[in-house]
């Protein structure tokens, strides 16, 4: 069982390091464009094999894509991350080049493969690996649910000075400033979060959930690494081990709540296959509005990538 992660950036390495930890492939590859860098990455991951006793083995790469071959899932976190002041959408002019030339060529050695995006503006890169690898669009997915209602969850275990682990919740959307917290859809251990917290707080919350990217590029100057790097193997290990896990996904729609041809997050069953389910929610009137006002930006800059020459070239 082969795992690839490309960019071994904060996000790519963190990824490559879980997936070691927990044993959730025999052979993770990592590669990345920078010389040496990637292999330097690779071979500390492995040196804590002993510490903390796992047998997954990191292989760094530069560039050269043969060691990726027969992957089974690629996960792709290269491209530039934000700077505070910046957008994920301003991410496009480089990230497009960078997404499109890493899929073409991982998939290339691959063909099998399910591709997980992370780089950003996270639903339009999805999109830009999708029109590139020219595979199923269940095997093209995007990571940012997973890692979204962590932020949401970790903030409500904060507030209910309870443990994360009884939180449940999804959200849907695009990974922006417009996604859609469902707090109809949100339980602590069976009991809707409504009855625990009053709608003020709960706003406050789901304000904070929204910037939760934008928080942490303002303390650090660069973007978050551990929950994205975490998410993103949580959701591999969903498809490597076929748990059928129930995650917020980056999918391509095909009619599913009224949208088509447009790469945005919804609930989704995640198996063998890749997404094996997109499982449609019954929304009410206000949480529709959400969700499509948060389309609409998304098919925007969906629209700038389709003109941009390097995905016509
Ligand atoms: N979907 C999500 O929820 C999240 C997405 N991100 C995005 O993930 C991406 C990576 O973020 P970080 O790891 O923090 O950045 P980073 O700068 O630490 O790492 C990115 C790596 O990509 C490599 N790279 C660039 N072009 C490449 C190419 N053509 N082939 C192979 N490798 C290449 C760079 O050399 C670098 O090592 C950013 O676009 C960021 O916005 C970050 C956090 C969450
Ligand atoms: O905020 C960013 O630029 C990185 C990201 O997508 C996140 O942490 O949610």
């Amino acid at each position: 069982m082969k795992v690839t992660v490309v960019g071994a950036g904060n996000v790519g390495a963190t990824c490559a390091n879980v997936l070691a930890h927990h044993e959730i492939a025999n052979e993770i590859v990592l590669l990345d464009i920078k010389e040496g860098f990637a292999e330097g990455k690779a071979l500390d991951i492995w040196e804590t094999s002993p510490i903390n006793l796992y047998d997954s083995r990191t292989i760094g790469s530069t560039n050269d894509y043969k060691k990726t071959a027969g992957s089974e899932v690629i996960v792709i976190t290269s491209g530039l991350p934000r700077k505070p002041g910046m957008s994920r959408d301003d991410l496009i002019a480089t990230n497009a080049g960078i997404v499109k030339n890493v899929t073409a060529q991982a998939i290339e050695h691959s063909p099998d493969a399910k591709i997980i995006i992370v780089s950003n503006p996270l639903d339009v890169m999805t999109y830009a690996a999708y029109l590139t690898a020219k595979i199923d669009s269940r095997r093209v997915f995007g990571m940012a649910g997973v890692l979204d209602t962590a932020r949401y969850r970790a903030f409500i275990a904060t507030e209910l000075n309870c443990s994360p682990k009884d939180i449940q919740a999804v959200l849907m959307g695009g990974h922006g400033d417009t996604m859609v917290p469902l707090p109809r859809y949100t339980t602590v251990a069976g009991i809707p979060v409504t009855e625990l917290i009053d709608k003020s707080k709960l706003n406050a919350i789901i304000e904070r959930t929204k910037k939760g990217g934008g928080e942490i590029v303002n303390l650090l100057g660069t973007s978050a690494w551990y929950a994205p790097g975490a998410a993103a193997a949580q959701m591999v290990e969903a498809v490597v081990r076929d748990q059928k896990r129930i995650f917020p996904t980056c999918a391509w729609l095909q009619g599913e709540y009224g949208l088509n041809d447009i790469y945005l997050g919804v609930p989704t069953k995640l198996g063998k296959n890749g997404i094996e389910e997109i499982i449609e929610l019954k929304l009410n009137d206000e949480e529709k509005e959400m969700l499509y006002s948060s389309a609409n930006s998304v098919k925007e800059v969906m629209e700038v990538l389709d003109n941009m020459d390097v995905m016509s070239s």
